[in-house]
């Protein structure tokens, strides 16, 4: 099937083949074309150019853009969505005065989530998360990357990861998984933290490697949940299993885990609101993208990623939204690119690149999704009639997308 997409007053995120991610000052440009057809021929980007050279095409389905931007749809590479229930009780404890820590450290936060995800069926928890897989295809992302980490037993953990799977099967959103079975240290290990860490290598880690379940692994590399030394065991147990990691790390204390991440040539490392400069020096040449997450910040009132200092360094940058029900019960990717701007100090185009070919890096999808280059997925957002690229994040908060492509075909 062709569809033909006629009169795009800006066609944005136009890249030659082989540009895998960007770093530093590249970040600063936005390729565009103005006044563009682009032609999706089954579920690849065909070829694009300007109105005024269109040559005669065949299409199934012609659309109108007259007025709207063409963009690849947002990635969306660290994200939560498969949970059970929510954290509104803990949202008002939050507004009274308790802190993130002082809440996970009265039994709220993951394990609280751990608790009723562990009792909540599969069917059930395919259904709760199919509602939020669907809201955030509205809202332009066309491609995601879901964690488990909120089962904290074997037999929870690969619940997540199965329902994680079958989301793939209902939606052509592009959709990788990431085992974090090292989120929290579960009750009954409270003091046996190594006896977790076995159980996660030598239990968890054989039967998700053996059903093809994870694409990734993960670890909460943080003061209070797991150290240097337990990131090194289980990233090291990933490797065995072909496992790159993506890690959480340095969101409330700097304590080494980006150096580790590195040495691991860990695809992405995520969080990064507290930053020293051994970090930004860590991260230099590397092949490992940082990652930031804005949307948590502002929702548990912790700092925002320093992007200005680590882009000036010269390193890249993705934004993500973290979407989980305990720090960032939101997966608007729009959003998370106006926060870039008006809380981190980043430029549009630095945060679309940011939200587009950066963030597809940190998913392992770069080579076919992110940008606007003939042979990729034809994963695409058409906005409103809106005057410029830059009104999508000036206009925070407003929803700016009207129409969602994703594998070539027309599904909003
Ligand atoms: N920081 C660790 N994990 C999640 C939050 C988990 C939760 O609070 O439920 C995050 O990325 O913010
Ligand atoms: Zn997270």
């Amino acid at each position: 099937m062709k569809t033909l997409i006629r009169n795009i007053k800006q066609l944005v995120q136009v890249r030659e083949e082989g540009i895998e991610k960007l770093s530093g000052e590249e970040m600063a440009t936005l390729p565009t074309l103005s006044n563009a057809w682009l032609l999706i021929n089954d579920y690849k980007i065909e070829g694009f150019g300007g109105m005024e050279s269109i040559p005669h095409i065949e299409a199934d389905v012609e659309i109108d853009a007259t007025g709207k931007m063409v963009l690849p749809s947002w990635v969306d590479s660290h994200t939560h969505l498969v949970y059970a229930g929510n954290r509104e009780q803990e949202f008002i404890d939050k507004i009274n005065g308790l802190t993130y820590e002082e809440i996970a450290a009265k039994g709220g936060g993951i394990v609280n989530s751990a608790k009723e995800l562990q009792q909540t069926e599969e069917e059930e928890l395919f259904q709760q998360s199919l509602q939020r897989l669907e809201q955030v295809i509205k809202m332009g992302t066309g491609a995601i990357e879901i964690k488990s980490g909120y089962g904290l037993t074997t037999e929870a953990e690969l619940k997540m990861l199965r329902v994680a799977r079958k989301l793939q099967k209902r939606h052509p959103i592009t959709i990788k998984t990431t085992f974090l079975g090292a989120h929290a240290l579960p009750k009954e290990y409270k003091d046996n933290k190594q006896g977790y860490i076995d159980l996660i290598c030598e239990e968890m880690l054989p039967t998700i490697a053996e059903e093809n379940l994870a694409d990734y692994i993960d670890i909460f590399c943080e003061q209070g949940y797991f150290d240097l030394k337990d990131t090194e065991q289980v990233l090291e147990a990933g490797k065995k299993y072909g496992l790159r990691g993506k890690i959480h790390v340095n969101q409330f204390n700097s304590i080494g885990g980006i150096k580790t991440g590195v040495d691991y040539h860990a695809l992405s490392v995520d969080h990064l609101e507290v930053m020293k400069e051994e970090d930004i020096e860590a991260l230099k040449g590397s092949d490992t993208m940082p990652v930031a997450l804005p949307s948590c910040s502002l929702f548990i009132n912790i700092p925002y990623s320093p992007a200005r200092k680590m882009i000036d360094a010269g390193l890249p940058l993705a934004l993500a939204t973290d979407y989980n029900p305990g720090s960032s019960p939101n997966g608007n990717m729009n959003l998370v690119v106006s926060l870039a701007c008006i809380k981190m100090g980043m430029t549009p185009e630095e945060a679309i690149n940011a939200a587009t070919i950066n963030a597809a890096y940190a998913m392992g999808i770069q080579k076919t999704h992110g940008s606007i280059t003939k042979g990729k997925t034809a994963n695409l957002l058409i906005t409103d009639p809106i005057p410029s690229y830059g009104f999508l994040p000036y206009s925070f908060g407003n929803n700016h997308i009207d129409q969602v492509i994703l594998a070539g075909r027309l599904v909003k």
